[in-house]
């Protein structure tokens, strides 16, 4: 039922002058909002009145102005969370309860009649499609959730004063950095449903942290207050800003002005995101809606256990730590080359915290904006993080590193993913290394190899003899995409030993030496591919303009010169046409 029919059904039983709804931002809930203001109206007669009051935020928006501008002028599309951190450090937090100290002249509530409605029952869980099992399975899910405010208020008074959770807080910027936080580790406050719902305020939580913050000073404090910003910069910024260009597939920032946004973005737009964010055109990417890949990322099958581990917590439970959140996500955009809002929908029908501005709002200025940049196009000359250079291996690398880094026991993905119990560590990230010979399924039994008939360990990959690779037969579901190249290797060209480097497609390993000149034999051949000028780029044809194996200009420069080494903290500037760029010229 319609909130708008529902009102209708009310109005037989109450009088009702005024409807108070927490001011909403994206374009379906203003819709939902303008709907039941038409019903309020025609069950008053016109009288009836919506009052849209601003809910959810830390800071109030009529406060914004303490900056010193109009909240319009500086919450603009590009605005960068760290700009708004910033300017909102000068705009006081409200005490809680102030809002409800009713202005003279509002209505007073009154108590609803004690009998004669029928209020209705709240549907169960099974009548809304889930297993009863699906918040009750407290071992599996991250806390046993339990909806309300009493919950929601005992979550805070156990987080904060009873664990002293804020000692150990790592927040959505830290995440990233290695080692400092344990997947199975319970180290964020889980009140993200609670939030989202508004269940509990922001505020309260603020005024909680800066009360143990008098007694106890921390890190942590300070890292879940910037959580709570991270809220306020996306439903702010949606609200003054992006709007619907939030669900742009090139993202809110690449739209122009335009309301709506422009169809393909502005050469400007696309500048601005490798200024801002160091990531490529968002043009150049390749968005496909391939369903059976998108299928095996949401039912937790990519061969990547780190990011199957994370799908399956999500499916099952409804939540999903932060640098899952966009482990998982970069992995969809960048090795699978879907189309993110694939991804964001469907977080949006499984997350138990799901809100419109933080889901769409992290998709959009979290994960499209890390598109991998081609080595010279972006400040500094070198990738964010530490890809191998235009390397084909997008994400893949990194989730295996981060596995490695969050969860070093595979104690995580071991919860998830029980068939891989019996592996060590390192094999349960990465199970396509554990192959067996004689498609047996039995990790615990040693293998023989064929050539050399020695005995060797189950989980070992090589014969421990001669170094022959164990034939396959996959422990667990093939990787949906290639699985990075070992970075140790003999290189096939100058015969170096145990040097760090990549694979070519052809399987040859080269050393990075190697590498760069190989890529540079390539070039001629990869041109071929390239039809057409920086000026007649077609989105829709995406990053397929850009040939596969194309070399940076320096690398075809170090290739030239290999004892001038790449041009490490270069200054950044597009010059010229993309295509010559690629060719080297
Ligand atoms: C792709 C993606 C989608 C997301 N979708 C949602 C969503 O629908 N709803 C949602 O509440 N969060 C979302 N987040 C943000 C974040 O992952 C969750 O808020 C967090 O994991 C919730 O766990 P927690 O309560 O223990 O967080 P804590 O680390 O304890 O943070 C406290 C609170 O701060 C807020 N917060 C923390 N990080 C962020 C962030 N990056 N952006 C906005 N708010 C933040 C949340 O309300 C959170 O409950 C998303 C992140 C990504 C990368």
């Amino acid at each position: 039922m319609s909130a708008a029919d529902a009102l209708r059904q009310l109005s037989q039983h109450l009088e009702i002058c005024q409807v108070f709804v927490f001011q909403e931002v994206c374009s379906e809930e203003l819709q939902l909002e303008a709907e039941m203001e038409v019903a309020l109206r025609e069950v008053t007669g016109g009288a009836g009145q919506v009052v849209r009051c601003w809910g959810y935020t830390l800071h109030h928006i009529d406060d914004l102005e303490a900056c010193g501008k109009a909240p319009e002028r500086w919450i603009t599309p590009y605005l960068s969370f760290g700009n708004f951190k910033r300017d909102i450090a000068a705009c006081k937090v409200r005490p809680v309860n102030a809002e409800w100290k009713l202005p003279e002249g509002h209505l007073q509530l009154t108590k609803p009649p004690a009998s004669g409605v029928e209020w209705g029952s709240l549907p169960s869980l099974p009548d809304l499609g889930f297993d009863e099992s699906f918040v009750s399975d407290g071992e599996r899910s991250a806390v046993p959730w339990r909806g309300g405010e009493s919950f929601a208020l005992a979550r805070v008074q156990q987080y904060i004063w009873e664990r002293r959770g804020l000692k150990q807080y790592v927040g959505t910027t830290d995440w990233s950095a290695g080692g400092k936080c344990g997947a199975p580790r319970d180290q964020t406050s889980k009140l993200s449903p609670y939030l989202a719902f508004g269940c509990v305020s922001p505020r309260l939580l603020y005024w909680e942290i800066q009360r143990f913050e008098k007694s106890d000073r921390c890190k942590g404090a300070r890292g879940l207050i910037n959580s709570l910003l991270w809220r306020d910069f996306y439903r702010f910024i949606v609200h003054f800003a992006w709007g619907d260009r939030l669900f742009h597939l090139y993202g809110p920032m690449s739209c122009g002005s335009v309301p709506g946004g422009h169809k393909v973005p502005t050469k400007w737009c696309c500048k601005h995101y490798n200024n801002l964010f160091g990531g490529s055109d968002p043009r150049l990417w390749t968005w496909k809606k391939d369903l059976a890949k998108f299928e095996r990322w949401a039912e937790g099958r990519t061969g990547y256990p780190f990011v199957d581990a994370a799908m399956l917590e999500l499916k099952e439970t409804g939540y999903m730590l932060h640098l899952n959140r966009e482990t998982v996500g970069w992995f969809f955009m960048r090795d699978l080359q879907l189309d993110w809002r694939l991804a964001a929908e469907w977080f949006e029908s499984r997350l138990l915290d799901h809100d419109c501005v933080l889901n769409w709002g992290n998709w959009a200025y979290f994960i499209l904006t890390q598109l991998p940049s081609r080595e010279d196009d972006r400040p500094g000359g070198g990738p964010r993080y530490t890809l191998p250079r235009y390397s084909p291996y997008l994400m893949a690398s990194q989730v295996l590193g981060w596995g490695r880094d969050h969860d070093p026991d595979a104690r995580y993905v071991k919860k998830w993913i029980p068939s891989l119990q019996s592996l060590p560590p390192e094999l349960c990230r990465e199970p396509w290394k554990a192959d067996l010979t004689d498609a047996t399924d039995d990790a615990e039994s040693d293998w023989t190899c064929a050539a050399c008939t020695l005995q060797n360990l189950a989980q070992t990959r090589r014969c421990e003899a001669c170094l022959a690779r164990r034939p396959c037969a996959s422990l667990y579901v093939a990787p949906l995409v290639p699985p990075p190249p070992e970075q140790l290797g003999l290189c096939g060209s100058c015969g170096a030993m145990e040097v760090n480097g990549w694979e070519s497609e052809e399987a040859i390993f080269f050393c990075e030496d190697c590498w760069a000149q190989w890529l540079a034999s390539q070039v001629q051949v990869n041109m071929a591919q390239v039809t057409g000028t920086a000026s007649d780029l077609d989105p829709d044809a995406g990053w397929a303009l850009v040939p596969e194996l194309a070399p940076t200009a320096s690398a075809v420069a170090a290739a030239a010169a290999p004892d001038r080494g790449p041009r490490k903290g270069a200054r950044w500037a597009v010059r010229g046409n993309r295509s010559d760029k690629l060719a080297g010229g």
